[in-house]
């Protein structure tokens, strides 16, 4: 049987997955340099939301499949994050709140009447991923948040200073997301890499690393596409 990796070449192996990472991809582009009109970012923030109110349950499929006490403990946090633990608190309620700053009814956007069909279908299988696969690599599939970090301070910047008309209070999803970011992202490799002794399961890993990459980029696409399709 072939022996795993070095951790520190399994690692730099996922590291290396940032160049399919959704930070260069040319709607992000355009945003960054301020050059999305506001019902673009109205839709982006629409479809994103799809994406932000599927995570906690994801993290709820991963929980349900891990039999490790200590990984789901530290993983229950997450679902807490978004969810809040009252009413008018959490991720998910930031989310909204930049939904509303970018010109958007809550009403609209929790009914899901802007979500293309291609960001359900991507999201969805981010979904259908963690609950069918072995729990190790749908954690492995949220390493993502290795390269987001980097990318949404860069958002954030880039949307204060290109969008002046969003309100700050449209920004706390960032600002609160930035605060716990980089540190999940350690924590999560090294479960990872403790949970992946073999190669097998190491290249699995991986293979659910580019998975998550693909499914981000697909968001992007259609929204881009629509983005620039409508008057
Ligand atoms: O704004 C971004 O670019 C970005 C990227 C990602 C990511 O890389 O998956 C996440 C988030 N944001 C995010 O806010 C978030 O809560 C989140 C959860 C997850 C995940 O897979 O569990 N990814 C991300």
């Amino acid at each position: 049987m072939p022996e795993p990796l070095p951790a520190e070449d399994f690692i730099a192996r996922m590291r290396s997955l940032k160049d399919r990472y959704w930070h260069d991809h040319p709607f992000h582009l355009r945003l960054h340099a301020g050059e999305l009109e506001p019902r673009e970012l109205r839709l982006w923030a629409a479809n994103r939301w799809y994406y932000q109110r599927r995570i906690p349950q994801k993290d709820a499929a991963i929980l349900a499949n891990c039999p490790d006490l200590d990984v789901r403990r530290r993983w229950r946090e997450r679902i807490v994050w978004h969810d809040g633990t009252h009413q008018g608190e959490g991720g998910a309620e930031n989310w909204l709140r930049l939904a509303e700053a970018v010109g958007l009814t809550r009403e609209e956007v929790l009914d899901e009447r802007h979500v293309l069909p291609g960001t359900r279908f991507a999201v969805d299988a981010y979904v259908t991923f963690a609950r069918a696969r072995p729990w190790v690599e749908a954690v492995a599939s949220g390493l993502t948040e290795m390269f987001s970090g980097a990318l949404m301070a860069r958002r954030l910047a880039d949307m204060r200073s290109h969008y002046p008309w969003i309100a700050e209070e449209g920004f706390a999803y960032f600002t609160s997301r930035l605060e716990v970011v980089s540190d999940e992202g350690k924590s999560t490799l090294d479960i990872v890499v403790r949970n992946c002794p073999t190669l097998e399961r190491q290249e699995a890993a991986i293979a659910a690393l580019e998975f998550k990459c693909d499914v981000l980029r697909s968001i992007l696409d259609t929204v881009d596409y629509y983005a620039r399709k409508s008057p």
